[in-house]
């Protein structure tokens, strides 16, 4: 397993309000992961400190090991910024020629396929676009870039769901062939699910849990009977939330089950459900604090 981006107790305030607290968070190369957090959570802020554009009040960011300076963006990388800061008057061709620049490991062919299949006209000008059509271009070049580390802030944001599947599917088949390390922020679980290996959820600026996805399905539960028999069923287990339900209550946990649990589920009449990843996460941030 090799490293390619440690960020170690970044932490960061705006006035009096921190944006991040103390948040460690590793990146393997040649993973997808998934970076998770409500509004406000402090994701653009941690991708902004790692691209350079904002220091850290305190806390190190290291690209292979290496400490990166004050401003100091990592090589061969691409950040593609939630609220681009595209040149309005310029069109779509000369925005991504620009960005080709800067990209050593740029892919022209894949450039060209994704304005098809993302049906952007190349000689459009930057500021006639709506803001999915401009989020489409930020994701082209993120995609086209083929950076070793490339950073998505919201990068669904304003697309309709087929251009979501096609941005998911086009950053899948390009990952399949030229593996990188590629970090999504989102506040939406269940559609990164397909695409990411591995989460970090964050809320108020602190981490709340890093693991794999099918680790986290294979954990999160909906319990549901009487009161004394779930209560008994959960003793142990984490529960991230529990409600009356029916006659009975209902508990959300993030456990694995194991023969005897599946056994004394089924003596004591309680049903075990899957909960869904968007669920999961909801109730992690309600009982996170
Ligand atoms: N320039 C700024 N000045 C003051 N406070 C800021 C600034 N930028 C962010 N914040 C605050 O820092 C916190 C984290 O914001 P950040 O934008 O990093 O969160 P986020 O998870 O990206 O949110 P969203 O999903 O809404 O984009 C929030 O409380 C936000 O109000």
């Amino acid at each position: 397993m090799s490293i390619a981006l440690t960020c170690s107790n970044l932490t960061n305030k705006y006035g009096r309000n921190y944006a991040l607290r103390d948040l460690d968070l590793q990146l393997e190369e040649n993973v997808i992961y998934g970076l998770l957090g409500q509004n406000g959570a402090g994701k653009t802020t941690l991708l902004n400190i790692i691209a350079g554009g904002i220091c850290a009040n305190y806390g190190t960011v290291k690209v292979r090991g290496t400490k990166l300076g004050r401003g100091e963006s990592p090589v061969d990388f691409c950040f593609v910024r939630e609220k681009h800061k595209l040149f309005g008057g310029a069109r779509v061709i000369e925005v991504l020629q620009l960005a080709a620049n800067f990209h050593p490991k740029w892919d022209w062919v894949l450039a060209h396929k994704l304005l098809e299949t993302f049906r952007l006209d190349p000689n459009q000008k930057v500021k006639q676009l709506s803001r999915g059509a401009e989020s489409l271009v930020g994701n082209i070049i993120g995609l086209s870039s083929r950076a070793a580390i490339t950073l998505f802030d919201e990068p669904v944001l304003g697309l309709d769901v087929l251009m979501r599947e096609r941005f998911y599917k086009e950053l899948l088949m390009d990952y399949a062939n030229h593996p990188r390390t590629i970090l999504l922020s989102t506040h939406l679980i269940d559609e990164i699910a397909p695409v990411a290996e591995r989460v970090y959820i964050i809320d108020e600026g602190s981490l709340l849990l890093h693991d794999e996805i099918h680790r986290i399905r294979m954990s999160a539960y909906l319990i549901r009977g009487n009161s004394i028999a779930v209560g008994s069923f959960t003793e142990g287990k984490r529960v991230l939330h529990t409600e009356s339900y029916g006659h009975g209550i209902q508990a959300a946990i993030f456990d694995r089950l194991n023969d005897g649990d599946m056994r004394m589920a089924r003596q004591q009449d309680i049903t075990i459900e899957s909960l869904t990843l968007q669920r999961f996460f909801s109730y992690l941030i309600e009982g996170g604090h």
